[in-house]
């Protein structure tokens, strides 16, 4: 019987999970935590990396096919004796021993899901069913990166778990957001089925240092043009939001997620603080509302004029055609990732936009001349 709890409920399943290896219990041997992310050479997982290999009972292995990831982003811990990086497809299957798996790998920004649709939902699927039934062979506790967008063009604002999504199932967006919401199924029913120890988290827009340069997501946009001295290209109609989570906040939440007890799904974004009555004078990065603020949501026209702001004052901010199927508005409830997790995002995104303007700026080789 699986013992989390998944939405506050428990399910029974059908088959207990297999035994760990022998050697967990071994006397005279305790053996590392063996840990699998895949994706790990992208932006988020590699983060993860990053924090899992601080800690020196971890042996961190990556699979990664290198689409929209890079060796780069791990040059720190090739050749290091706790970490091993595999060039791997996960849509094939992987026989290796692991206890934990942060199953990432998918290429996340818009212009490169959409690059080749049918890959990115094989990628999804069969590669959630290769992840889930290794997990389910080695009996090791599974975490999948999910994303606010199951949520679709949500018609619930703020977005809590429980909300079931507004989602074009035929749509160019389909192949991502209905992927990852058949992968959010297939983790259930394994978790059901087999007794798997799962865990869902629902990432929201999240950014932070090492995004690729033309990843193509809106943050890394802004920033790569205004440091480049480009106009700032707002998709129309400006008014969508979106509520940005920092790098080291979001990597936080998801390990906590993964030594928890909760399958969630759970959000792990960055809402703001609703502050009654206060006003842009009050707090740097907040948006005025009729005396009802929430620092944490911003229009597109909001986040071009902030990046404005701080990064190159002179840059144009110009309006561009959007794509089909953008949703309109995005924030996420975190009273499950509060409450379950002790999780809340401590990085604002005045605070964050700086941190990563600095490694843009390093990576283009342009400096700040004023
Ligand atoms: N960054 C966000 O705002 C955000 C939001 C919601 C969900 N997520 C999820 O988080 C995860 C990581 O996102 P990211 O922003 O770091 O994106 P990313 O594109 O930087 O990283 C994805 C990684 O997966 C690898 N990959 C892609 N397809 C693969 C395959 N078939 N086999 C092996 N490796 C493959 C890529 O090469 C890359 O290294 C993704 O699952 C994404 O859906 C991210
Ligand atoms: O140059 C740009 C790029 C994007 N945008 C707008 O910025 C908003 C955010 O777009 P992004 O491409 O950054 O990301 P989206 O929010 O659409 O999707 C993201 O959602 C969560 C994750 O799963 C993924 O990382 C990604 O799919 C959209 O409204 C888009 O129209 C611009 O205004 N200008």
């Amino acid at each position: 019987m699986a013992k989390e709890a998944a939405n506050g409920e428990n399910h029974s399943t059908t088959k207990p999970p297999p035994n760990p290896s022998p050697l967990r219990s071994a006397k005279f041997f305790q053996a590392n935590m063996r840990i699998l992310v895949t994706g790990g050479a992208g932006f988020i997982g590699s983060h993860l990396v990053d924090k899992l290999m601080e800690n020196e009972k971890n042996e961190v292995i990556v699979v990664d096919n290198y689409f929209t990831g890079s060796k780069d982003n791990l040059r720190q811990w090739i050749g290091h004796p706790r970490f091993e990086l595999i060039r791997h497809d996960v849509t094939e299957p992987l026989l290796i021993e692991v206890d934990q798996i942060y199953h990432l790998a998918c290429p996340a920004s818009p212009i490169f899901y959409k690059y080749n649709p049918v890959k990115t939902i094989k990628t999804n699927v069969i590669g959630t069913l290769n992840m889930l039934g290794l997990a389910k062979r080695v009996g090791a506790r599974i975490l999948l990166t999910s994303t606010s967008e199951v949520y679709g063009d949500p018609l619930v604002h703020p977005q809590d778990e429980s909300y079931w999504g507004n989602v074009n199932p035929i749509g160019v967006r389909s192949c991502y957001d209905e992927g990852k919401r058949v992968a959010e199924t297939l983790m259930f029913d394994y978790h059901r089925q087999h007794g798997i120890e799962i865990r869902i988290a629902r990432i929201f827009n999240t950014y932070g240092p090492r995004m690729n340069i033309d990843d193509g997501r809106v943050v890394s946009n802004f920033i790569a043009q205004a440091i480049r001295d480009e106009p700032l290209t707002v998709q129309s109609p400006g008014t969508q939001t979106r509520s940005f989570c920092y790098v080291s906040d979001m990597v936080d939440g998801l390990i906590r997620l993964m030594q928890g007890n909760n399958t969630g799904p759970i959000n792990i974004g960055n809402p703001g603080i609703v502050i009654p009555n206060c006003h842009r004078d009050d707090h740097n990065d907040v948006n005025t509302d009729l005396g009802f603020s929430h620092a944490g949501e911003f229009t597109m026209v909001e986040l071009a004029e902030n990046v404005k702001e701080l990064i190159n004052p002179k840059v144009e901010i110009i309006s561009v055609e959007n794509t089909p199927d953008d949703p309109r508005q995005r924030k996420p409830d975190i009273t499950k990732a509060k409450e379950l997790l002790g999780w809340e995002p401590k990085i604002k995104l005045r605070e964050g936009l700086p941190l990563m303007e600095k490694d843009f700026r390093k990576r283009l080789g342009i400096h700040r001349t004023n």
